[in-house]
């Protein structure tokens, strides 16, 4: 029995044991899938990580594994076990019938939740914190997505144990350069230099989340990371608006003010804050979640139409900004937390923003999804005519509909043929408010396609954003990452998610750029060699910079020989042009973190009295946040370069001749992007470099002017003594 009442029964490591079912969920990092545990039958959620994104070694998995499954509290979700098949982890945690309430809200409640049941939500998922953090824990990814639902209505915070312990020592990137986290739910101070972060940032996202449920979606939740990063940075925090939000009580509003205080010292601790008012009048969830629960279908359903929906959307787009805007707003909605910061993804998000605007109301896909049809109830589709499909299984997985046809998005080829709404009926006899959106669009050349023959299976690979996919150049990895997501769900799942987790996980085939090696490559500003590289370059293990905790980012080693090169004047010349960053004062700031070898302090350095064991991860966690802001300035710089030459570009070419002298534009920025910013690095260095100097310059002088004293010392010392003498 675990502490907490529940059985603490053993389940086997062996995945043969396991009989996937359908896909109940899709994050960042992994793919979820409902299962049985063959030999009690019990159904069970399966969690599958790819294990080659992360940098963990697979003993100190295994040791946090262990640790992980002593986690024991009713409103966390445990680790039954995991283990390792092929390159994936496995982690066997209760199965949450209900999914996560993100799915609730993006199916059922796109508007947000109504008070009481976000109190009830809210004060377990609280119940939750306070556990973690008294046993020491932060969990680093609260949010409504992480927040899961069982058929009783019970709520439990998920993605906390071996997943998250393992991506604290490794990282969550799916590529170089690649920033991870959550970027709606990160509290300031994960992102400020210098101080580092504890459970309070936990509180942060707490807060967050109750935004989330309030209104649907996440504050920022419509701006692309670097705006959404300093926007919390830079901002007054996000809350509940006194005219906007006058639903909502004050108790509430209060409470989530609380939570979002920019200094992490005036947060309330997680007991604290379970003793505010509004947490006292919470019912039990079982009881307030029964309503909004009863009548939906099987989460596997609607997990496979908001895919259809998250795929019509793309299709509905035909250009690839397009693409990438589409995607990244499903993305944010979805409430996926991995991105990149590839510079054209950021211009691709930004350019649907407009500065001075309003944050526009997350309505915006439902309206597109509004004017579609669909031709087959989606709730008909059933997985392989409901068998159960076991690892070892290798028969192809094909979404069927009831005819036996099966679904697949197809490309530009297609006539879609789509006539017939989708809905569900709750038990109560209500229309489903959100299934009737989940449409495909019958304009669209892209789209659903009724295939009539099972013989086709596997012969569709079509890409979800083939205009923008150079798919002769392109790598299979890269290939991989942009086939649709029919195709994956053609292959076995065995093979699905053995092979490529992360792809079910994201097919925005807008986050890939053409003429990159592999998926390694999405972003990679800083890179020592011309243009991007090849894929077995983008094999090379990146150089990873860490933010303790799911907060990673990753950096290229630069090659500083070719920055020799440079003449000086070039660097002072170049360096007034990046000036901009300097604009922001926290950015500003961050341009001069970055530690020069040998110019650390020497006091601190040889401090012999404090034990290296207490200093090393005190100065660990200082280089990872340094290098991280760096990563991030110079993200920023290359945006607002790559901005110029295309903006210059635009300005003076015609369109005949434009598609050419683009490319050769895109490599010139690109290479002149990493000349710019080796030319940054090198300046910090010299500038550092300079400062050392001074400091020894004055070091110098220091002690001759100490030299100086002490010899004037001296003599009036033996003036004084000769005084006395002749005195006497
Ligand atoms: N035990 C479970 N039972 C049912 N569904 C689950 C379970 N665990 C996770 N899910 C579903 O799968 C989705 C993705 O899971 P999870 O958040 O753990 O993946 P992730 O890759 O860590 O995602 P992210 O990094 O975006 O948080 C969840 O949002 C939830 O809807």
């Amino acid at each position: 029995m675990g502490k907490n009442g529940s059985e603490r029964r053993s389940y086997s490591a062996c995945h043969a044991d396991y009989q996937l079912l359908e896909e109940v969920g899709y994050g960042a990092s992994a793919t979820v899938f409902r299962a049985i545990y063959v030999p009690t039958n019990e159904i069970v959620a399966v969690k599958c990580l790819d294990l080659d994104r992360c940098n963990s070694n697979l003993d100190d998995i295994r040791r946090e594994a262990q640790t992980m499954s002593l986690i024991d509290h009713p409103n966390v979700v445990r680790a039954y076990c995991s283990f390792v098949v092929d390159r994936t982890l496995w982690v066997v945690m209760p199965f949450m019938a209900e999914g996560s309430c993100l799915h609730l809200m993006k199916t059922s409640y796109p508007d947000g939740f109504e008070e009481p049941i976000i109190g009830s939500i809210l004060k377990e998922a609280l119940k939750a914190l306070e556990y973690l953090h008294t046993h020491g824990h932060i969990h680093r990814d609260v949010k409504a997505g992480n927040i899961l639902l069982d058929s009783s209505g019970r709520v439990k915070l998920g993605d906390f144990g071996v997943s998250a312990c393992m991506f604290d020592k490794g990282d969550r990137q799916r590529s170089r350069n690649t920033f991870v986290g959550t970027p709606c739910w990160m509290a300031p101070e994960v992102l400020q230099p210098g101080n580092g972060y504890d459970f309070k940032a936990d509180i942060w996202s707490f807060g967050i989340t109750a935004l989330e449920l309030a209104h649907g979606h996440a504050p920022f939740s419509k701006y692309p990371p670097m705006k959404v990063l300093l926007m919390t940075l830079q901002n007054a925090p996000p809350g509940l608006d006194y005219d906007r939000d006058r639903r909502f009580s004050k108790s509430f509003k209060e409470m989530v003010a609380m939570c979002l205080a920019k200094d992490q010292t005036k947060r309330p601790t997680a007991e604290k804050l379970l003793k505010h008012s509004f947490f006292k009048h919470a019912k039990p969830p079982e009881l307030s979640l029964k309503s909004i629960l009863a009548g939906l279908p099987p989460l596997w359903e609607r997990v496979k139409a908001l895919q259809l929906k998250d795929a019509a959307q793309l299709a509905l787009k035909k250009m690839p900004s397009a693409e990438q805007e589409a995607l990244s707003l499903s993305e944010y909605k979805r409430g996926v937390s991995a991105w990149n910061f590839d510079i054209d993804d950021l211009k691709a998000q930004a350019s649907m923003i407009q500065e001075d605007d309003d944050p526009p109301e997350a309505k915006e896909d439902e309206e597109i999804v509004r004017a579609f049809v669909v031709d087959k109830d989606l709730s008909s589709l059933k997985c392989n005519s409901g068998k159960s499909i076991c690892a070892n299984d290798i028969a192809c997985r094909e979404i069927e509909d009831s005819n036996g046809k099966y679904l697949s998005i197809k490309d530009e080829t297609s006539e879609t043929k789509l006539d017939k709404p989708v809905s569900y009926e709750r038990g109560d006899g209500c229309e489903n408010r959100r299934y009737v959106d989940d449409f495909v669009p019958s304009t669209s050349k892209q789209g659903i396609e009724l295939n009539h023959s099972k013989g086709d299976v596997g012969k569709k690979q079509k890409t979800y954003s083939s205009p923008c996919m150079p798919s002769s150049n392109s790598s299979l990895a890269d290939r991989g990452r942009h086939v649709e997501r029919s195709e994956v769900e053609t292959q076995p799942v065995g093979e699905k998610y053995k092979r490529d987790v992360r792809r079910t996980t994201n097919f925005s085939g807008p986050l890939v750029l053409p003429n990159r090696a592999s998926a390694n490559s999405l972003s990679a500003p800083i890179r020592s060699s011309g243009g991007y590289g090849d894929s077995s370059e983008d094999k090379s293990k990146p150089n990873v910079v860490q933010i303790k905790g799911r907060f990673s980012v990753t950096s290229e080693n630069v090659d500083l020989g070719k920055v020799q090169d440079i003449p000086l004047g070039t660097i002072l010349r170049r360096s007034s042009q990046a000036s901009p960053l300097r604009k922001s004062a926290s950015v500003g700031d961050w341009l001069t973190a970055k530690p020069v070898p040998g110019n650390q302090h020497p006091k601190e350095l040889n401090n012999s009295s404090v034990p290296s064991s207490i200093l090393m991860p005190h100065l660990q966690n200082l280089f990872q946040q340094t290098s991280f802001q760096q990563d991030l300035i110079m993200n920023l710089l290359n945006s607002l370069q790559q901005v110029d030459v295309v903006d210059a570009s635009q300005a003076g070419m015609s369109s005949q001749g434009r598609n050419a002298d683009n490319d050769i534009l895109v490599e010139a920025a690109t290479t002149e992007r990493e000349r710019l910013l080796l030319i940054k690095i090198y300046e910090l260095e010299a500038r550092m470099s300079s400062l050392t100097d001074e400091l020894t310059a004055a070091r110098i002088r220091h002690n001759q002017l100490e030299q100086e004293l002490n010899a004037v010392y001296c003599r009036e010392e033996e003036d004084r003594r000769n005084e006395e003498i002749e005195e006497t």
